[in-house]
């Protein structure tokens, strides 16, 4: 077992996979920002918009956008930086879009004296080798995460999302101030929902995961705080750093 990847604040990100806004803030009204942050992605931000992020962030909460752009370099560049004016704490493009955009992006959020953290999604955890190759890219999952990887890193961004079963070895590539986002998180005991490839809250600490996504587990549950507390109990067993 390594050393556990110190960060600053909450290592949770409560995913906010909710139709709408009302839905999603009798979640975040039994929460605390100084013990999580939270994901909006596509469909609540679709449905409630960056008002909704904004009042967000008035609560207190750090702010992961995760629209996952991926676009020609200008427009993924001007997507950071209204992100980057919002306010929120991370925003994320797709490495497939390529070193000219991700550092277009870099570029774009440069300009932000406290800027939001910049990671890219390599792989998607639903592709298999088949569906890889049917978009041309003929390597084994693994291999694509671990060369996108590297792109993503060359490029200058803070890291990746990626599966904690890929955290280990992109850890001992990347190096320790290479950010890695994981989601597919399982206290232990939990039902496995649709995730496939499941990794518990300390197994994660122990394969140098940063910041684990986590939806499910704390969304779903009759007592959110409590799972919450359940999951930091089980971090705090690796070291909470
Ligand atoms: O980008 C993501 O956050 C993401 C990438 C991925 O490859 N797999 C994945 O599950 N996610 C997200 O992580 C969250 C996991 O939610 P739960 O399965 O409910 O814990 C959801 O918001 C997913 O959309």
């Amino acid at each position: 077992m390594s050393q556990p990847i110190a960060v600053d604040g909450p290592r949770i990100l409560v995913a906010l996979d909710f139709p709408d806004a009302q839905a999603a803030l009798a979640l975040v009204e039994q929460l605390d920002p100084a013990r999580c942050r939270l994901k909006v992605g596509k469909e609540l931000f679709v449905a409630a918009g960056p008002v909704f992020v904004r009042q967000l962030i008035d609560q207190g909460y750090d702010v992961f956008l995760d629209l996952k752009f991926h676009d020609i370099p200008n427009t993924v560049a001007s997507a950071c930086r209204a992100a980057a004016e919002l306010g929120v704490w991370m925003v994320n493009v797709h490495a497939l879009g390529g070193s000219k955009m991700m550092r277009a992006a870099r570029e774009a959020l440069a300009e932000f004296p406290n800027r939001p953290l910049l990671i890219a999604v390599t792989v998607l955890t639903s592709h298999d080798a088949e569906s890889l190759a049917e978009i041309g890219l003929q390597e084994a999952p693994a291999a694509a995460v671990a060369r996108l990887a590297r792109l993503v890193d060359a490029s200058g961004l803070d890291g990746v999302v990626c599966s904690a079963r890929e955290a280990a070895l992109l850890r001992e590539q990347r190096g320790p101030d290479f950010k890695l986002v994981c989601p597919g998180i399982r206290p232990s005991g939990a039902v496995q929902d649709d995730q496939s490839r499941i990794t518990t809250p300390a197994d994660a600490i122990d394969l140098g995961v940063d910041y684990m996504v986590i939806g499910r587990p704390i969304t779903r549950a009759t007592d959110p705080l409590a799972a919450l507390a359940k999951i930091e109990k089980e971090i705090g067993k690796r070291g909470k750093a």
